[in-house]
């Protein structure tokens, strides 16, 4: 399982320290949505500038023109792009074809979507790289949140995905039994006091598990 940090601070200055601490133990680095929305798209290039051999993910939760927004998020610098999966299918098919022009992967956000097995089936067929399960953090700062939900969605899927939502050392190996094939953290790593240590910590305990 691949491990990917997800970066919800709001300054490329900021983004570029912290990976200073963490970028020799993630293999992806995702620019996060308010990230990208404040800086725009060159906190993409100029993470990609610095960081050539690691995957960029630029979060973009694409939910309308998705051909126009892939192509933007690419020729920045991305490698990985994400479309939210509650969009229109045709915004969904746009990405994709930008994706592949580029040879890049497009990932749906499963954020929000109520029967996610049935969409999984649909995204697969529209061919996504890939699907994030995906409890966003106002979903999880509801009571009673728990990650087991989307872990249940992961376990019966026919496709690669990755799971982000509030993953930390406890429930990184849940994730990992699941069958992820990417653990998404963003506070538990951008949040901790050493965040290089609570990356090497998580990436510790997927060599572990594997
Ligand atoms: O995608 C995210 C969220 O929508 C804000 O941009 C987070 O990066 C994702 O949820 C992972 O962060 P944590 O839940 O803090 O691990």
């Amino acid at each position: 399982m691949k491990l990917q940090v997800a970066i919800d601070l709001l300054s490329t200055a900021d983004a570029l320290a912290l990976l200073n601490k963490v970028a020799e133990h993630v293999d992806v680095i995702e620019l996060g949505t308010p990230l990208i929305k404040q800086q725009g798209l060159s906190v993409v290039t100029n993470v990609k500038a610095a960081y050539p051999d690691k995957l960029v993910f630029a979060d973009m939760k694409t939910m309308d023109a998705g051909e126009l927004e892939a192509d933007l998020a690419f020729k920045a610098g991305a490698d990985i792009m994400t479309v939210l999966a509650t969009a229109a299918d045709s915004t969904i098919a746009g990405a994709v074809k930008a994706g592949k022009a580029h040879g890049k992967a497009v990932v749906a956000d499963m954020i929000g979507v109520a029967d996610k097995a049935a969409r999984l089936h649909e995204l697969k067929a529209m061919g996504v790289s890939w699907v994030e399960l995906h409890a966003g953090l106002d979903e999880q700062a509801q009571a009673g949140y728990s990650i087991e939900k989307l872990l249940e969605v992961g376990r019966s899927a026919d496709m690669p995905f990755s799971v982000a939502g509030g993953i930390n050392a406890e429930r990184i190996g849940g994730v990992e039994s699941a069958g992820a094939t990417i653990a998404v953290a963003g506070a538990a790593i951008y949040g901790a006091k050493d965040p290089g240590a609570a990356a090497a910590g998580l990436r510790k305990k997927i060599k572990q598990l594997g």
